[in-house]
């Protein structure tokens, strides 16, 4: 459902990300990794028509993001890392507003607004102003918004950040859940025991190249000890010399 074919994207002299390619499959989670500055926001934002790739394309459902740009966006979620409400609309609002910006009529309205208030707990706060809100209860809100119009793909920049441990939960199962249904999910994230729970495959970012790609399994295997969590793994490609041990570790599959 996502595809990047050789996509660079550049901001004056500097190489934010180089070279990628990669393909997320319906009913996939893949979540993007990699340290500060790797490239995982760039690539995100190229996915949802907020960037264009200085080179290579990005198709979503086989539309190009650039040229057919409506077609591509009705399929698509998109929960940014700093979530973005109008302050001077209540949540509900905030939900009708952005259901009816993508043509759903009222019943679809309605139905949607019922369906996500409930999903995400928003009802005890969902008729104050947004400016009034926590952020993780901007966060679910946001979240609320992405879904109304049953996209195809969900495409979520840092999902765990400010949330509660209840709504984290709720995240994870509804991964789980809509992935099982078919949705195509990307993420980006720096929580590695989410990464490692809800994933399907996962890929690392290094100064704007892919430089792993694959199962948490593949990865374990490419190490010595086959049963090293994910953060261990991590840490060990991008930061060798961290635990002290400094043997060289293999840095790329895929
Ligand atoms: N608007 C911009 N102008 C110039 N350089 C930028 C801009 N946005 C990002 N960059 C640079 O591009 C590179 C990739 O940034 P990006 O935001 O994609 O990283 P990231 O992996 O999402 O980082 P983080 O984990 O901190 O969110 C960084 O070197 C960053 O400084």
């Amino acid at each position: 459902m996502i595809e990047f074919q050789d996509v660079s994207r550049t901001y004056g002299d500097k190489l934010a990300v180089n070279g990628l390619s990669l393909s997320i499959k319906s009913g996939e989670l893949f979540s993007m990794l990699g340290h500060n500055g790797a490239g995982k926001t760039t690539s995100i934002k190229m996915i949802v028509g907020l960037l264009r790739p200085s080179e290579g394309t990005v198709t979503v459902g086989g539309y190009d993001v650039v040229t057919q740009t409506r077609d591509a966006a009705q399929l698509i979620g998109y929960v940014p890392d700093q979530p973005y409400l109008y302050e001077k609309l209540s949540g509900r609002e905030f939900l009708r507003f952005v259901a009816e910006m993508h043509g759903l009529g009222p019943d679809a309205v309605r139905d949607g607004l019922d369906r996500e208030i409930e999903r995400f707990g928003l009802a005890e706060f969902v008729d104050d102003l947004t400016e009034s809100y926590s952020h993780g209860m901007k966060q679910r809100t946001v979240f609320a918004s992405a879904l109304l119009h049953n996209p195809s793909v969900l495409v979520v920049d840092e999902p765990m950040v400010g949330l509660d441990p209840q709504s984290i939960r709720l995240v994870k199962d509804l991964f789980r859940s809509e992935t099982r249904d078919g949705l195509c999910v990307l993420m980006s994230t720096h929580t590695l025991t989410a990464a490692e729970e809800v994933s399907d495959r996962i890929g690392v970012m290094d100064h704007g190249s892919m430089i792993f790609k694959g199962t948490v399994k593949e990865l374990q295997a490419l190490h010595p000890h086959q049963d090293a969590t994910l953060e261990t793994l991590y840490l060990k490609m991008l930061s060798p010399d961290q635990d002290g041990g400094g043997e060289q570790e293999p840095r790329s599959v895929g």
